[in-house]
């Protein structure tokens, strides 16, 4: 069976809660067909120790922004960075294949402005966002990004 990880980000619990139900949504999908995808939902945080990433992976990080208007350049994450620090470990950025992105509407022209910052940083795409733990619609076509995108890569 294939699988892929997911390595993400949690402050507040959304987005933890949306990987397990992702996770519990791709065992519900390879019963209904044994050749779709399992998901290994994996948690970077502070306290996470680097590891060199053996295969293709996906990341999804909420964003937490801080400095200035939010959208100029004197913005910096808060909060995710032990997320940047894991990719930079080996170049395991090399091996990410997109960004997923969570964040609230609320925040406007910073609407998940962390994902895009990573995926610009790393020349990846912004394969989907979703507005806080998502709803059923965004758990299934963020799965769909990720079948596709792992066989556009070949996977
Ligand atoms: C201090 C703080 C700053 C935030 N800044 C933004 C923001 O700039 N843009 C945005 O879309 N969401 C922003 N959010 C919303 C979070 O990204 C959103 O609640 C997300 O689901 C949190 O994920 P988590 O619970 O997994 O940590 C912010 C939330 C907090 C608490």
């Amino acid at each position: 069976m294939k699988k892929v990880r997911v390595l993400y980000v949690s402050i507040e619990g959304n987005s933890r809660n949306f990987m397990q139900r992702l996770a519990a949504y791709a065992k519900t999908q390879i019963q209904e067909n044994p050749n779709n995808v399992e998901i290994e939902a994996v948690e970077i945080s502070d306290s996470t120790d680097f590891a060199e990433e053996k295969a293709p992976f996906f990341i999804n990080v909420p964003t937490y922004l801080e400095g200035g208007t939010g959208i100029g350049p004197e913005i910096h994450e808060i909060f995710t960075n032990a997320l940047g620090d894991y990719l930079d470990y080996h170049e395991n950025y090399k091996k990410l294949l997109g960004v997923f992105g969570s964040g609230n509407r609320n925040f406007n022209v910073q609407y998940v402005l962390t994902a895009k910052r990573y995926a610009a940083k790393y020349n990846k795409p912004l394969l989907y966002s979703y507005e806080l733990s998502g709803i059923q619609s965004d758990l299934q076509k963020l799965y769909t990004r990720i079948i596709a995108n792992l066989s556009k890569a070949g996977q």
